[in-house]
């Protein structure tokens, strides 16, 4: 059974149509990848996974369970973190602070903060600072601290290296590695070679419909098929 399975899903905004059939499925494990050009609705898929937008008709399965009825709070305490593009960070709070907040009783477990800290050393030496004075990369990694500091089973991450120095974007990249080894990842990016050096498996949406799915293996040999769905040759 995958982790999570999205059931032609079609959201509307408004009056607007948005998604117009999503169907794919997440196994347990790794890194999967949502790709998709600018405005095709890859942000609108996670949102909607979180209760944030509610699909009708389509179906949200999370390890067979059909939680798309749910409210956020509830799917949150199914196991499942949201890291936002806008990061979703308190700037006049700490970085620590931020971290306690993000805890289901305010309280750390020693363990996941240290292991937080092995991952973003700045977070530790900045533990004390109000969010807003971090460099952008470091806001970042207090934004993916703060999914990861409960045990999750699936964080959904939204352009995590948006406007990032490459340096920044590396040590990223690295995290996710070590956090994909027991906490599954969908991805949302736009810097395709990131994608691709973390993705086992992938989908791309193209104008709120699932155009492809497969491996990122295999995406990665296809260059004609990168060109037609996502107008970029690598
Ligand atoms: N609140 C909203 N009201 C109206 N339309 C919206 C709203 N949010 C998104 N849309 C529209 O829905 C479409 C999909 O947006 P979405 O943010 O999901 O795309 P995306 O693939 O994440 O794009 P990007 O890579 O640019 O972030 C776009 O045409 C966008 O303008």
């Amino acid at each position: 059974m995958s982790l999570l399975s999205l059931r032609q899903m079609k959201t509307d905004i408004g009056q607007y149509s948005v998604l117009h059939d999503v169907t794919f499925d997440v196994p347990e494990g790794g890194v999967f990848v949502l790709l998709g050009r600018n405005g095709a609705g890859k942000t609108t898929t996670l949102r909607s996974i979180m209760g944030l937008w509610q699909p009708s008709p389509g179906s949200v399965l999370f390890r067979g369970e059909d939680i798309t009825a749910l409210h956020t709070a509830q799917i949150a305490r199914k196991g499942i973190a949201y890291v936002p593009e806008n990061m979703g960070i308190f700037g006049t709070l700490t970085v620590d602070e931020n971290l306690v907040l993000a805890t289901a009783n305010g309280r750390f477990d020693p363990a996941r903060l240290k292991r937080i800290h092995a991952l973003f050393p700045a977070l530790e030496k900045f533990r004390d600072k109000q969010a807003w004075s971090l460099s952008g990369g470091q806001k970042q990694m207090l934004s993916v601290a703060r999914a990861i500091i409960e045990p999750r089973d699936l964080i959904l991450i939204d352009e995590p290296t948006k406007g990032l120095a490459p340096s920044i974007v590396a040590a990223m990249g690295e995290a996710f590695r070590e956090i994909s080894a027991d906490t599954t990842i969908l991805l949302v990016e736009q810097n395709y070679n990131f994608a691709r050096s973390l993705g086992r498996d992938m989908a791309v949406i193209d104008d709120g419909r699932v155009a492809h799915t497969g491996s990122m293996e295999s995406f990665a040999a296809d260059k004609a098929l990168q060109d037609r769905l996502l107008s970029l040759s690598v």
